[in-house]
């Protein structure tokens, strides 16, 4: 197929690239050009929360004293979980993992309000909903504290 059947076949069949299904097009769930980005304070875009990460030292930002064991050895069960929904101490869970996201809410590209919503509780559905792309393991990294398990 030369270059000049590939144009004209792309204006004749009219079509839109990408296709209107395509994961290219789908970035959230809400109607296109809706978009809920927040204005972020000064010094709290996602470069600062980068540059955070890599000069605070891990047991700050997870929230617990430096004698703290490793995350794959602190379990944490619903109740616990369920404790800490406040602004000033709140934790959520993320496929099975807890993280302290106490430092990061400022820092939240879709608001307060919004994270807040999975403050004390389990939000995998939520985040999933939302931004299923965003690697929380990465993004939250220094922030783990430990691993959900059953009351
Ligand atoms: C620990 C939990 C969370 C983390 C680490 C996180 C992280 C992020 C990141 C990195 C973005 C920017 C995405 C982008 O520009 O592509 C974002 C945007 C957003 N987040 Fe979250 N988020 C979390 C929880 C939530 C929750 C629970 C909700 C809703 C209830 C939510 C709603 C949103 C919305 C509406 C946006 C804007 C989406 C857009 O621009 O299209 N997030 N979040």
């Amino acid at each position: 197929m030369n270059n000049n059947r590939l144009l004209n076949n792309r204006s004749s069949s009219n079509s839109l690239f990408p296709p209107p299904n395509s994961a290219q097009r789908v970035s959230n769930n809400l109607p296109a050009g809706q978009r809920q980005k927040v204005t972020l304070k000064p010094g709290h875009s996602p470069l600062d929360w980068a540059h955070l990460n890599s000069n605070t030292p891990f047991h700050i930002l997870r929230g617990v004293s430096q004698q703290t064991p490793p995350p794959q050895y602190v379990r944490i069960t619903k109740d616990e979980l369920q404790t800490h929904k406040t602004k000033e101490d709140c934790w959520t869970c993320i496929n099975g993992k807890v993280f302290n996201i106490t430092p990061y809410i400022d820092f939240h590209p879709g608001g307060v309000n919004e994270i807040m919503k999975c403050a004390g509780r389990d939000g995998t559905a939520l985040f999933n909903k939302y931004h299923s792309w965003v690697n929380a393991d990465r993004m939250l990294e220094k922030c783990l504290i430990g691993m959900l398990v059953n009351n």
